[in-house]
């Protein structure tokens, strides 16, 4: 019996969420540079408010409360540069001041120095000859408050700063790092037990001897798991004797990974050793209405999830993309930038009835183009196309200009008209004239 591609997805989800045992582990803790695209384990306090003092957003002049009309010649007194502990502000005085620059006590705000009668700071000569001479300064009308960065508006200490679960990027370690928080509790990572199968498949590096191909599915998978946030602790290449498959099952104790997947062996060869290997136990082996990515299998071992993805190359990346990175969102939280698109198909393509096709394909500026044909083989026409096209089951033909829908699996060049366009801009940004 046929499964759909729905009802595959929902079965690997739940595998996954009921028996591969993550969620339960013990948080690491990680210093901020490891812990890019990590989910927060714990929720994290400021132990500061930020800005952590009042300061100035303007290079300029701070001024005193009693000043704010402006009006009058003030006179000019010490700078305060950025990282400085300045002295109190008197009714009467400005002081220059820089971005970030602590506010004095009696400081109200802050006037920009292009706004100050004269527009520039003195040198320390200049005002060293105060005594006599004293500098002054005129100054606008300003309002309490105008240009200063109050402590805690941004957050203050105590706050919740981030929650368990967030996903840490840029903005989020950044915000750690203002905080003063050196190291964070990271949830562990979904760790994988990757088996790559078949008597032809070869180490890479190797001499290739003759009938034999190079392991593609091993480097392709790992890098797919560890680009959603997973871990790949341990791989093996294993040739086709059930035998041996079935010692390399038989070691795997529960608790040890949260999921083991293996590649190739579970069609209808005379030599499917993933089928042969576990014949006998729960694992089910099914024909899901996808291609590619047709043959799969998937069950538990010793408790422990199991999925066996065929091996051809883009049938297993294809299988990976279309239920296990789906799975693997659900249950860690980690995002999986696959956007989909509406685009507009630019060649017409054929497609069996009964099964959901996925063509490989290069999107942009709205359209698609196919990359190579259909079969599976095709790792080429994969690593030239940045994403996946789907025609549904019971449609056999499309033609172009039609309409399809699209998952964006690599980025997206740049699109040449775009690129004419900002080339017509002149120095100030405005489109020239043609
Ligand atoms: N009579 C039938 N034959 C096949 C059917 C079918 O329904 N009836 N299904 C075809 C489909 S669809 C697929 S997909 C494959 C799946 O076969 P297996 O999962 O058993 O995979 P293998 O036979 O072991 O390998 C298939 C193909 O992929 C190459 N391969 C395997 N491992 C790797 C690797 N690590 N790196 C690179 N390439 C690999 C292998 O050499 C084969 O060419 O079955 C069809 N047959
Ligand atoms: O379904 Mo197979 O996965 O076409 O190549």
């Amino acid at each position: 019996m046929r499964r759909t591609v729905a009802e595959h997805r929902a079965a690997v989800a739940g595998l996954l969420r009921w028996s591969s045992g993550y969620g339960g582990g013990t948080a690491e803790t990680v210093p901020l540079r490891r812990a890019l695209g990590r989910a927060l384990a714990a929720d994290v306090t400021a132990p500061v408010s930020l800005p952590p003092f009042d300061n100035s957003q303007m290079d300029g002049y701070a001024v005193h409360g009693a000043d704010l009309g402006g009006g009058r010649a003030l006179t000019v007194v010490d700078p305060i540069p950025a990282g400085a502990v300045p002295a109190a502000l008197a009714e009467g005085t400005a002081a220059p001041i820089m971005t970030g620059a602590m506010l004095p006590a009696g400081g109200a705000a802050v006037v920009p120095i292009e706004q100050a009668v004269p527009p520039q700071f003195y040198s320390a000569a200049d005002l060293a000859r105060t005594a006599e001479a004293p500098v002054t300064v005129g100054l606008p009308a300003t309002e309490h408050g105008r240009f200063v960065r109050r402590a805690g508006s941004d957050i203050a200490a105590g706050e919740a700063a981030l929650v368990a679960g967030t996903i840490l990027g840029p903005a989020q370690l950044g915000l750690l790092a203002a905080c003063g928080v050196g190291t964070v509790p990271v949830r562990p990572r979904f760790r994988v037990l990757l088996l790559s199968t078949g008597d032809e498949v070869a180490e890479p590096g190797a001499p290739l001897a003759p009938g034999t191909i190079y392991d593609a599915n091993t480097t392709l998978l790992e890098a797919a798991l560890v680009e959603a946030g997973a871990d790949v602790e341990r791989h093996r290449l294993l040739g086709d004797d059930p035998a041996v498959l079935q010692r390399a099952f038989a070691a795997i104790t529960a608790g040890s990974t949260n999921l083991v997947l293996s590649t190739g062996g579970i069609s209808q060869g005379a030599y499917e050793v993933v089928k042969q290997a576990l014949a006998g136990s729960s694992v089910e082996f099914s024909s899901v209405a996808l291609q590619p990515g047709g043959p799969q299998a998937h069950g538990t071992i010793s408790g422990i999830p199991f999925l066996g993805f065929p091996g051809n190359p883009v049938s297993a990346i294809v299988s990976f993309e279309m239920f296990l990175r789906p799975a693997l969102q659900q249950l860690t939280g980690v995002p999986a930038p696959r956007p989909d698109l509406d685009a507009v198909l630019l060649e017409a393509l054929d497609s069996p009835a009964a099964k959901h096709q996925v063509r490989r394909g290069l999107f942009r500026g709205g359209k698609v183009t196919l990359v190579g044909g259909p079969d599976s083989h095709l790792l080429h026409a994969l690593a030239a196309s940045n994403c996946l096209v789907h025609v549904p089951v019971g449609v056999t033909a499309l033609q172009a200009g039609d309409t399809v829908t699209v998952t964006l699996i690599g980025p997206v060049p740049a699109d040449p008209f775009a690129v004419e366009d900002v080339l017509v801009l002149d120095d100030t940004g405005a489109r020239r004239p043609d």
